[in-house]
């Protein structure tokens, strides 16, 4: 995070491959075998067409990665007034003949309406392997361009994927990712990946988007909005053609990102507004700090959200959840010497003490705005102003509101632990431990310590991300037995 940093192993591994990106083949569900042999699928039965934008539209939006906020913003999209083509990206097969035998993406709000996308949406596999069966469509980087896409895969796959479709995407063009975690185009190293892989005028607009919305999956294509939040957007990487702090270029013509931005800003259930760059990363910060309390304490506890907040609901309500129904609530909030609060106050104060720390190195000061103004103690975002918003007090505030927020929701990590699959701790507790480790080495040679010398305590970052990686499932009395002891420990000796 210096001025000129050694390439970490993300983007050494990406920057290893020069070449323009792969050719692609677009697979549709022309290249599946219909879901039954005795009955062909709808999308067989109405002729899908082997490519499905010969249109060029430069309004069509492609989602890259259909798990739960994926299906949340397409359906979204697809209830404005007049709605933009979409294309869903998915990454197997067996998606496409999942959508041949039920097309549609399925939200259930949590009052049990079911919004249906599919009259706008078509549905692609984009791979380098030739489909075995049906026509064998290869990408056309003119034709086929990507002119706004938006990206909601897991953390970790977001820019390698975007970078394989890297021959497809354009100047002009938008990408927006909404992911949990830090989007990896923040400086130092953003800058460098995108310099490496696009010239100057040819870059797109990088954004990036922040949401609470919980969001729980109900299978395939579907999902239940359990906790509608919030969206904020806002630029990580502007192009040349767009400025940081406007939506309109020098020439005065719209940047390419504000159609997209738009559409997102104006959607419904989205709550989407557009934010400057120095907020959405600060945004970004704070969102990360909730999800490195609420994701691991509940993959470990397997409970609901709520359930780090507030009582457990009384004996009536309970039975509602049980069966299942909308409107079934916790009780009172938790005490403050409850095991689960005392947890939570421990990752926020080591999470509060890494951010304070981050806001005064240099790699900030790429961010945050430089005027003499934007210094000024008052301002939003000078360094007295975010010692303030990084503090614990702060923190605290802003996660239990957040927590209330989305006090009905399964965490993304709870469903991933579940469902077998790896979740995105490093992204979240790992990114603190790092993130530590970088500052502290900063410190030490700036102070010319010894690399022994005492540091940013992370340990209980460093414990969650070793229990959610070992797959721990414990009750509340063993994981506090487990953070709480060894810190309490610490503290003594310091
Ligand atoms: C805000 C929260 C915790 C909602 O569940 C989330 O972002 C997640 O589950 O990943």
């Amino acid at each position: 995070m210096s001025s000129s940093p050694p390439q970490p192993p993300w983007l050494a591994a990406l920057l290893q491959d020069r070449s323009p990106g792969p050719r692609l083949y677009r697979w549709t569900t022309a290249n599946v075998p219909p879901a039954s042999c005795n009955a062909p699928s709808q999308a067989a039965a109405t002729a899908a067409p082997a490519v499905s934008n010969p249109d060029r539209d430069p309004r069509r939006v492609h989602v890259l990665g259909i798990g739960n906020l994926g299906r949340l913003l397409a359906t979204s999209l697809s209830e404005l007034p007049s709605p933009p083509p979409i294309t869903l990206l998915v990454h197997r097969p067996s998606l496409l003949e999942a959508w041949s035998a039920n097309p549609g993406v399925r939200i259930t709000r949590r009052d049990g309406t079911v919004a249906t996308a599919k009259s706008n949406i078509d549905i692609e596999m984009w791979s380098e392997d030739p489909p075995p069966r049906g026509p064998a469509v290869e990408a056309d980087p003119a034709r086929d361009a990507i002119a706004n896409l938006i990206v909601t895969t897991k953390a970790p796959a977001a820019l390698p994927q975007v970078d394989r479709l890297r021959r497809y995407i354009g100047p002009g063009a938008a990408v927006l990712f909404v992911q949990n975690g830090m989007n990896k185009l923040w400086p130092p190293y953003g800058p460098v990946y995108a310099d490496a892989r696009f010239a100057p005028r040819d870059r797109p607009d990088f954004l990036v988007g922040v949401t609470s919305h919980g969001v729980t999956s109900l299978g395939p294509f579907s999902s239940l909005h359990a906790s509608p939040a919030d969206l904020s957007l806002g630029p990580v990487l502007p192009s040349s053609s767009s400025s940081s702090s406007s939506s309109s270029s020098s020439n005065g013509s719209a940047a390419p990102s504000s159609y997209l931005t738009d559409l997102l800003t104006t959607a419904p259930h989205l709550k989407g507004r557009a934010v400057p760059r120095a907020e959405i990363w600060v945004l970004q910060l704070e969102k990360l700090v909730v999800n490195a309390v609420i994701n691991p304490l509940t993959a470990i506890l397997r409970c609901q959200n709520g359930t780090l907040f507030f009582s457990p609901p009384a004996a009536a309500a309970a039975a509602a959840a049980a069966a299942g129904e909308a409107g079934a609530d916790f009780g009172p909030a938790l005490p403050p010497d409850s095991p689960l609060i005392q947890i939570s106050d421990l990752l926020l104060r080591q999470a509060s003490a890494v951010l304070q720390s981050l806001i005064a190195d240099p790699s900030a000061a790429a961010i945050l705005p430089s005027s003499e103004a934007a210094r000024g103690a008052d301002a939003p975002y000078s360094q007295a102003s975010l010692q303030q918003r990084f503090s614990y007090p702060s923190l605290r505030a802003m996660l239990h509101r957040v927590g209330a927020a989305v006090r009905h929701n399964t965490s993304s990590m709870l469903q991933d632990a579940r469902a077998g699959k790896a979740t995105e701790i490093r992204e979240f507790n790992g990114w603190v431990v790092e993130t530590a480790a970088y500052l502290d080495s900063q410190h030490q040679h700036q102070h010319q310590q010894e690399p022994s010398a005492r540091g940013l305590d992370v340990r209980a970052h460093a414990k969650a991300v070793e229990l959610v990686e070992a797959g721990a499932v414990m009750s509340v009395s063993e994981l506090a037995d487990v953070l709480l002891g060894p810190a309490k420990v610490g503290e003594e000796t310091s």
